[in-house]
């Protein structure tokens, strides 16, 4: 038995759920992974020349045993997210370490703890198998995965799954992620793959969207709502492409942040009207390394007044982090909310204090999505209210190069990769409702 054969009958329409579940598993797939002894191989360098394709490796490796509450599942496609190129530059530190803690929690969980690490926080696919007392899921169903793996034996994540202490990320904080053939999941991230989408389309917003969704929407992030003025960086990127999608879909104001005319024309085509190049306007928020400009501070915030009528940011969506953080604190009206999830320029932060405390400003810190939130979200794109932001495809084999597209900061929007899918455009069940939806679907293509 090989992958060949469950390829076979994911494509044979006359496929039943009972053919799937008699289908014998192989002993080995493929999969992209970093390895245990290679974390040293950049030692030394700026993290701009620490290049995944050096770390990514494309490796046979065996499947692994299924436990209690999980399933397997063929991946027909996933997507690259910042996280996988985290772990394959080995900053801010080793995911080796979140595999070996996760290894000592109990004997199942020590699968986890390898000398490779096959990453991924997203995919499309079907389910293969699933593990006992699994009853919401079955082998033949098409799904998509989030990245939220949690024990939920503690009562501190029953409120918002988020919480749980044993809270990891799923492909980055486990092991047995999505860029691969076959992927272990925790049964509880298993959703409905939307049926107007193909496996590539369908495996781009997983993480990205629930994320932006957490942190602008959600009452956990800035609880935005009608007439809010939010400013976003990076808008045509991964999470911003979702997060502007969501601040046009809920009537609120974004105030788009892009590095290029390129990227302006792809929020302007989104809807948005608030654009401001940051690259052709030369903002320099550090006069160096460790000294902040507020005089550019005040420009930026001249220029989103002029954006917006004279209104201040009632939310930022902050990820850059220390480059734009001392800026971001400044801009935003009194009141008002920073909510942040990542500091992709360094996660040391500085800002004047006394713009915040002094006009009541709130800093909000958000991860990820609980289990409902990412439901939420993933309804919204089955539905057809927010639409993948899919650029380009690569094959599983050149996963580094799509890698290294991202770090460099090279990409549009989403990064897809085809995992057993063997060309695009496959999956669609809903052709109707694709056709509804077919340009704003197609906005991120090959640009
Ligand atoms: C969905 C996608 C998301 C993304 O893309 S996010 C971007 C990528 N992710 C990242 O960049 C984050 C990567 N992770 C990290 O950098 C680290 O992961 C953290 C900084 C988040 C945490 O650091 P650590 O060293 O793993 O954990 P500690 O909590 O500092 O635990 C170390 C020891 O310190 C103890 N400790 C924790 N808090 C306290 C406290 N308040 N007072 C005293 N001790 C404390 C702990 O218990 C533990 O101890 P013991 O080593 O013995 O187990
Ligand atoms: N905590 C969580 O749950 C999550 C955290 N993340 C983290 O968020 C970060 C962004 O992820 P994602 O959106 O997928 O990545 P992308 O690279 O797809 O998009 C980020 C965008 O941010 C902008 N940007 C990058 N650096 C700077 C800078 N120094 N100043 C201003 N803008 C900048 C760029 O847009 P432009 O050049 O056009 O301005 C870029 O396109 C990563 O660090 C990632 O790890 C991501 C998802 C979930």
């Amino acid at each position: 038995m090989t992958v060949k054969d469950i390829l076979d009958a994911i494509q044979s329409p006359e496929s039943t759920s009972a053919d799937f579940a008699a289908l014998p598993l192989p002993e080995s797939y493929r999969a992209i992974t970093v390895h245990k002894d290679e974390t040293e191989m950049f030692a030394g360098l700026p993290t701009r020349d620490k290049d995944p394709r050096k770390s990514l490796h494309l490796d046979e490796v065996p499947l692994p045993e299924l436990g209690p509450g999980e399933a397997l599942v063929a991946v027909m496609a996933s997507s690259v997210n910042y996280n996988s190129v985290w772990t394959s530059i080995f900053e801010p530190l080793s995911t080796f370490g979140f595999l070996e803690r996760y290894g000592r929690t109990n004997e199942l969980a020590k699968r986890h703890d390898l000398p490779y690490h096959i990453i991924g926080s997203d995919l499309a696919g079907v389910v293969l198998r699933t593990g006992p007392g699994v009853n919401a899921w079955k082998p033949g169903d098409e799904v998509v995965a989030h990245c939220l793996s949690v024990e939920l034996e503690s009562s501190d994540g029953h409120n918002d799954t988020m919480l749980d202490p044993e809270q990891r990320i799923w492909g980055f904080e486990t092991n047995f992620g999505g860029l691969a053939e076959i992927a272990l999941v925790k049964s509880n991230q298993l959703m409905p793959k939307p049926d107007h989408l193909s496996w590539e389309e369908a495996a781009a917003p997983g993480l990205v969207n629930s994320t932006a969704y957490r942190q602008l929407v959600s009452r956990n992030g800035a609880g935005m709502k009608q007439g809010d003025n939010v400013l976003i960086w990076g808008a045509s990127g991964g999470l911003g492409s979702y997060a502007t999608q969501f601040a046009l879909a809920g009537g609120a104001n974004p105030i788009c942040v892009v590095s290029s005319p390129q990227k302006a024309e792809i929020c302007r085509s989104m809807g948005a009207e608030a654009i401001i190049d940051r690259n052709a306007e030369g903002y320099k928020f550090w006069k160096d390394e460790r000294t902040q400009d507020p005089k550019e501070w005040k420009r930026f915030g001249k220029r989103i007044r002029e954006l917006t009528g004279g209104e201040d940011i009632d939310i930022v969506f902050e990820h850059p982090g220390r480059e734009t953080f001392g800026a971001s604190v400044y801009v935003t009206r009194k009141g008002g909310t920073i909510t942040t999830c990542a500091s992709t320029s360094g996660y040391l932060h500085e800002y004047d204090n006394r713009y915040l405390w002094m006009s009541l400003k709130r800093i909000i810190g958000s991860h990820f999505a609980n289990y409902r939130e990412a439901w939420e979200a993933n309804r919204l794109i089955a539905k057809g209210k927010i639409h993948p932001t899919l650029s380009k495809v690569y094959s599983l084999e050149d996963t580094g190069q799509a890698a290294h597209d991202v770090h460099r900061n090279v990409h549009q929007g989403k990064v897809g990769v085809l995992c057993l899918a063997p060309e695009e455009g496959l999956g669609v069940r809903d052709h109707e409702m694709r056709a509804k939806h077919l340009d704003a679907i197609n906005r991120f293509r090959n640009i």
